[in-house]
C-alpha cells in the first residue's frame, strides 16, 4: 500500500506524468464534451430565435399585406374610375383635361381644391394618411363629402415609394397637387421630426415618384407665406428674402422651395409652388386661431391672443378659401408641361413660386371682435406677450405675380369669410339650435 509520502513524492517520476496526462485527458474529455454539448445548445437556441425571428416577419409582412389599406382590383379600378375626366370634349378648356393626384385631400385645402376640380370635370384621386395632429373624425367627414363628390381617397402617406408607384403605374396623371404636409407653426417647437418626416422627407419620395413617372407630371404644391420670416420690407414680394425662417415650419416650407427645384433642374419637373398666406374658411383646420378662438368662445373658455413688442397687435392677411381654391385651379390650368422621360429631363420646364394672400392684413383682436359678432358672445380673452415660438408679427401679400400670371384675384373679405365659417361651425358641431349668423 503506498504510503502518504510515496503517494506525495512518488520512487518513479514518470508515472506521475503519465496519471496527470490521463487525469487531464480525462478532464480534457470531460471539458470538450460539455463545451461541445454548450456549443449544440447555442446552435439549436440560435436556430430556435432564428426561425421565431424569421416567422415574426413573415406574420409582419402577411399582415401588413392583409390589412393594407391600398391594393387589389376592386381598388385598382376605384382609383382608375376617379382618375377618369368626365368634361366632354366641347367643354374642354385651353388647358385641356387633367387627372389630378391630390395629396392631402381630406385636409383643409385639399378637400376644397378636388371638389372643386371635379366638379370641373377633371378626373381626381386623392392620397391621404388621416394623422392625428388634428381630429381625424373631421378628416374622415371630409372624406365622405369628397366620397359623395366621386373623389375616391386613398389612405396611404406620401413616404410610402411603392404606394406611388403604384398610383402613377394605374393612371398617367397629368399633374399633381401636393397639399399634404405638416402645419402649424408653433407645433413645430413640440413635435419638430413631423415637419421633417412630411415636408422634407415626404416631398423628396413624390418628387421621385413624379421624376420616374412616364409622363411626368405637371407639380403645383403649398409652400408658404411663412418663408417670408423676419422679412420686413411690405408687402411680401416673391422677389423679397427667405432666407430668415422664424420657425422649423418656415424652414422646411423654404427647403421645399430649394427642394423642387432641384428635381426641375435636374429632371426637367414643372413646378409650381404657392406661398399660402393663413387659409381659413367652412371645412377648416381645427387649430388654427379662427377655428380655435370660435369652439372656445362657444364653450365659455377662455382664449390666449399674442401680442406684439410695444404693444403692438399682431396681424395677418387671412385668406378665404374658395380664392385660394381658384389660385391652385390658376396655377393647374397654366402650369406648362414636365419635360423628362424615363427620368431624363429633355428640356428646360417652368419654376414658378406665387404669393396666394388677400392683401389686407387684419389685427388678431379684430377677428376676435368679427367673431364675438356673430357669435354673440363676448370672449375671455387673456392677451399675453408673443412667446418666442415662430410667429412673426404680421403678413401681407403683394400678388401682383398670381394676377398676372394666374388670373389670381381674392374677393372675400374677413368679414364675409368669417361669417361662412361660422355659419358652417355651428351646423357641423349642432350649434344651431336658437343661433343664426347676421
Ligand atoms: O400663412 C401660413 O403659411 C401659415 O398660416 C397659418 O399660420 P398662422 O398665420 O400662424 O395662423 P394661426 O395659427 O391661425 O394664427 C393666426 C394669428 O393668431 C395668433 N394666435 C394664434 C393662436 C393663439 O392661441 N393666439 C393667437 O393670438 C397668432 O400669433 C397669429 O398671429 C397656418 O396655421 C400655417 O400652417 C401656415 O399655413
Amino acid at each position: 500500500m503506498p504510503s502518504l509520502e510515496d503517494e506525495l513524492f512518488p520512487s518513479t517520476p514518470g508515472k506521475v506524468k503519465i496519471e496527470r496526462a490521463h487525469a487531464i485527458n480525462r478532464q480534457f474529455h470531460r471539458c470538450f464534451a460539455s463545451t461541445s454539448t454548450m456549443f449544440l445548445w447555442a446552435l439549436f437556441l440560435i436556430a430556435l430565435t432564428a426561425s421565431y425571428l424569421s416567422f415574426q416577419s413573415f406574420m409582419d409582412t402577411s399582415t401588413k399585406y392583409f390589412t393594407a389599406s391600398w391594393g387589389g382590383i376592386q381598388w385598382e379600378k376605384q382609383v382608375r374610375t376617379s382618375a377618369q375626366p368626365t368634361r366632354r370634349p366641347d367643354g374642354a378648356r385651353a388647358g385641356g383635361r387633367m387627372s389630378v393626384l391630390v395629396t392631402g385631400a381630406a385636409g383643409f385645402v385639399g378637400s376644397h381644391v378636388s371638389i372643386a376640380l371635379k366638379k370641373r370635370g377633371d378626373g381626381v384621386v386623392g392620397l391621404d394618411n388621416f394623422n392625428n395632429y388634428y381630429d381625424p373624425s373631421l378628416k374622415k367627414a371630409r372624406k365622405a363629402m369628397l366620397n359623395d363628390h366621386g373623389v375616391f381617397v386613398v389612405e396611404g402617406d406620401v413616404n410610402d415609394a411603392r404606394l406611388l408607384a403604384k398610383l402613377f403605374d394605374i393612371v398617367a396623371f397629368t399633374h399633381v397637387m401636393h397639399l399634404a404636409a405638416q402645419a402649424g407653426v408653433r407645433y413645430a417647437m413640440e413635435n419638430p421630426s413631423s415637419y421633417v418626416h412630411s415636408n422634407v422627407a415626404g416631398l423628396v419620395t413624390l418628387m421621385e415618384a413624379c421624376k420616374s413617372a412616364n409622363p411626368q407630371p405637371a407639380v403645383v404644391w403649398a409652400s408658404s407665406s411663412s418663408v417670408y420670416g423676419l422679412n420686413e420690407n411690405v408687402p411680401f414680394s416673391e422677389d423679397d428674402r427667405t432666407d430668415q425662417p422664424a420657425s422649423l415650419y418656415a424652414a422646411t416650407k423654404k427647403a421645399g422651395e430649394e427642394i423642387t427645384h432641384t428635381y426641375n433642374h435636374i429632371y426637367g419637373l414643372s413646378i409650381t409652388g404657392l406661398r399660402f398666406f393663413t387659409v381659413y374658411g367652412p371645412w377648416g383646420r381645427p387649430d388654427m386661431a379662427y377655428f380655435s378662438f370660435t369652439r372656445n368662445i362657444l364653450q365659455g373658455k377662455p382664449i390666449t391672443v399674442y401680442r406684439g413688442k410695444d404693444r403692438v397687435d399682431l396681424a395677418r392677411d387671412f385668406t378665404y378659401i374658395d380664392d385660394i381654391v381658384k389660385g391652385c385651379l390658376g396655377s393647374l390650368d397654366t402650369a406648362g408641361k414636365s419635360t423628362g422621360s424615363g427620368g431624363k429631363k429633355r428640356g428646360p420646364a417652368p419654376y414658378r413660386i406665387f404669393n396666394l394672400g388677400n392683401t389686407s392684413p387684419v389685427t388678431v383682436p379684430t377677428l376676435v371682435g368679427i367673431l364675438e359678432r356673430y357669435l354673440k358672445v363676448k370672449a375671455k380673452k387673456n392677451i399675453v406677450e408673443m412667446p418666442g415660438n415662430g410667429d412673426v408679427p404680421f403678413t401681407h401679400a403683394n400678388i401682383t405675380h398670381a394676377a398676372q400670371e394666374l388670373g389670381y384675384k381674392p374677393t372675400t373679405d374677413l368679414q364675409t369669410g368669417l361669417k361662412k365659417f361660422v355659419r358652417w361651425y355651428l351646423l357641423y358641431y349642432g350649434y344651431h339650435h336658437g343661433k343664426s349668423v347676421n
